[in-house]
């Protein structure tokens, strides 16, 4: 199972929770949250992926982030349509655009409170990497609490998806369960944000630390 911590926003604190090797970390790009993401990104180890989170962005601004921060993936939170997924990965104006393939994964987000129609995610099948499960709640990310993740036994696609909303070192044991479920065969990823801070942005190193040691799925 593999790791991404997001919301990440001061250097000292991305060199930090970049030693411990998580495989995704997330810069969110949207000024209305307290994570909002400003300034560089140091050197990272070449096998973290970074993530670039946005809410209803212009085309424009995504590609400008991508480029500057050299992002291997973006996390779309807003209304995005399968249209504008299709215009990002593969815009010509993408620096490490492939000759024949984008490179730059698409993350779709979509919120789930009780239940959640299946049927909105066939439109992204085509174009997205993958899909990113999340809580509904006030904010489109960085709620602080989980969905019932009994709603994916029925989850209908063999597309490879991040699970996240709320998870903290309290969840392991649901995790453990969830893990042994059908409902988990396309979970490629655990995403962890605000049940990790010290306060908006600034990640608890002792707390991740003890998060990826205790959680026998990391191993
Ligand atoms: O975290 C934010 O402030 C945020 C704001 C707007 C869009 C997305 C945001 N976070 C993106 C994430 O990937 C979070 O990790 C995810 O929403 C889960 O957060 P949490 O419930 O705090 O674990």
């Amino acid at each position: 199972m593999k790791l991404k911590v997001c919301g990440m926003k001061h250097s000292e604190n991305i060199i930090e929770v970049s030693k411990l090797k998580p495989d995704y970390m997330g810069f969110i790009f949207y000024d209305k949250s307290p994570r909002n993401f400003k300034g560089e990104i140091s050197e990272l180890p070449a096998a973290i992926k970074k993530v670039g989170v946005f809410v209803n962005s212009s085309i424009a601004n995504v590609i400008e982030k991508v480029n500057e921060y050299n992002l291997q993936a973006v996390q779309l939170h807003g209304e995005e349509t399968p249209e504008f997924c299709r215009s990002v990965k593969f815009h010509p104006r993408l620096k490490q655009r492939a000759i024949l393939e984008s490179q730059l994964k698409i993350i779709k987000v979509f919120s789930i409170k009780n239940n959640f129609n299946f049927e909105l995610l066939k439109p992204y099948e085509e174009i997205c990497d993958y899909f990113l499960f999340d809580t509904k709640g006030k904010y489109p990310g960085g709620n602080g609490y989980t969905f019932d993740w009994n709603v994916l036994k029925n989850y209908p696609s063999t597309k490879a998806y991040f699970l996240s909303g709320g998870i903290g070192l309290e969840e392991i044991e649901k995790l453990e369960l969830f893990f042994k479920s059908d409902a988990s065969t396309f979970c490629k990823a655990i995403d962890v944000n605000s049940k990790f801070e010290v306060k908006a942005g600034l990640k608890d190193i002792e707390i991740l630390k003890k998060f990826k040691k205790s959680a026998p799925f990391f191993k």
